[in-house]
């Protein structure tokens, strides 16, 4: 059974006001997230990333469909079911949200407070998890004496007070610096990996989600358009939006004014193929162009790693008469993903 499970879901939320339109932020989505994975969701501002949060935690009701939990239905639940249930899920978020008149112990220790645990032992929890997250030392300071990046582990203490097996991380990186988002996605994936938790990370940035996530959806206008295994989509992606985000990471793919400058230095057509670390390689590829009797060569790419596994995308510049070109790549399209480059 998938830890959560996600079926037909959506979120409309009505006109403000007459002469406005209603809006569907969450449109018919059905995801299954298994347990232990690190399930990323992206999307630009407004796919409805946020809603889709909410609706997880039930701390807004669905429209339509339904969302389990272990294969309870959280959107079917009393309110005094989804707060208990709730506590089985933890949260992050871009601003932190600590406390600033209290210490950092004593923001990681405040649900375990509301939950009517004893002092002495939220407190030795609370010590327990600022050790985890590497602030041991910082237990006595307050949040506004800490880095960002610091904060926002104490964050990821806090959420996980209650031992909850699921985290719900909304773009808890977008505040960050490039390093200190380093330091905060190693943590998670540690968080994940030695303690099991299924985390499901809303970003905008496709380098978090190559970073850390096994599986990613990709979500436009409330609707979920392309979904699978992390490295499947990068290396494989079919959608407009996907691939738009994948160039945003995999550097390999000359931009405008590289192909500009690439066409005015190399004769013939430029085509990008795709290594990936299950296809054939790159010296069988090349064998195959030379004995098919084309001119080619290397102009453009390497290789990039997704999730550690590799994957190469060369462009190269073939020239020979049209036909026998063809013949080339077709040759090789069977066994690799080749695309002529027109821009
Ligand atoms: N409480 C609300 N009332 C009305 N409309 C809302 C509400 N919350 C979100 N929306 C709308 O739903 C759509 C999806 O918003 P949502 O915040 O879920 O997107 P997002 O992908 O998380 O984007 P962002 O990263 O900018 O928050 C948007 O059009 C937004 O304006």
């Amino acid at each position: 059974m998938a830890h959560i499970s996600l079926k037909g879901v959506s979120k409309v939320y009505p006109a403000p006001r007459r002469g406005f339109a209603e809006t569907v932020a969450v449109d018919d989505v059905t995801l299954d997230i298994e347990r232990g994975d690190v399930f990323g969701i992206i999307g630009y501002s407004g796919a409805g990333k946020s809603t889709l949060v909410r609706l997880i935690n039930a701390l807004e009701p669905v429209t339509a469909g339904s969302i389990t939990i272990d294969g309870v239905d959280i959107t079917a639940q009393s309110a005094s079911k989804q707060r208990a249930m709730r506590t089985g899920i933890g949260m992050i978020f871009q601003r932190f949200n600590l406390l600033s008149s209290r210490s950092v112990r004593r923001n990681v220790e405040y649900s375990l407070e509301v939950a009517g645990m004893g002092r002495s032992e939220r407190k030795k929890r609370a010590l327990e998890l600022l050790d985890f997250v590497g602030l041991a030392d910082k237990a006595g300071a307050f949040p506004e004496q800490l880095s960002g990046g610091q904060q926002q582990r104490v964050g990821i203490a806090r959420a996980l007070a209650a031992d909850p097996p699921i985290l719900l991380a909304d773009e808890a990186t977008s505040a960050l610096d490039p390093e200190t988002t380093d330091e905060v996605l190693d943590l998670l994936a540690r968080v994940n990996r030695e303690l099991g938790i299924t985390i499901v990370v809303i970003t905008h940035e496709m380098d978090v989600i190559a970073r850390i996530a096994n599986k990613v959806a990709v979500m436009e206008r409330g609707q979920v358009v392309e979904t699978g295994n992390t490295y499947d989509v990068f290396t494989n992606p079919q959608t407009a939006t996907a691939k738009r985000f994948v160039r945003t990471v995999v550097r390999n793919l000359p931009s405008g004014d590289e192909l500009t400058e690439l066409r005015s230095h190399h004769e013939g057509r430029l085509f990008t193929i795709s290594f990936t670390d299950e296809g054939v390689s790159e010296a069988r590829v090349f064998g195959a162009l030379a004995r098919a009797g084309v001119d080619f060569n290397l102009v453009y790419g390497g290789v990039d790693s997704i999730q550690g596994r590799v994957y190469g995308l060369l462009t190269i510049a073939v020239r020979g008469d049209a036909t026998a070109v063809d013949q080339a790549v077709g040759s090789i399209g069977s066994s690799v993903k080749v695309e002529e480059v027109f821009a």
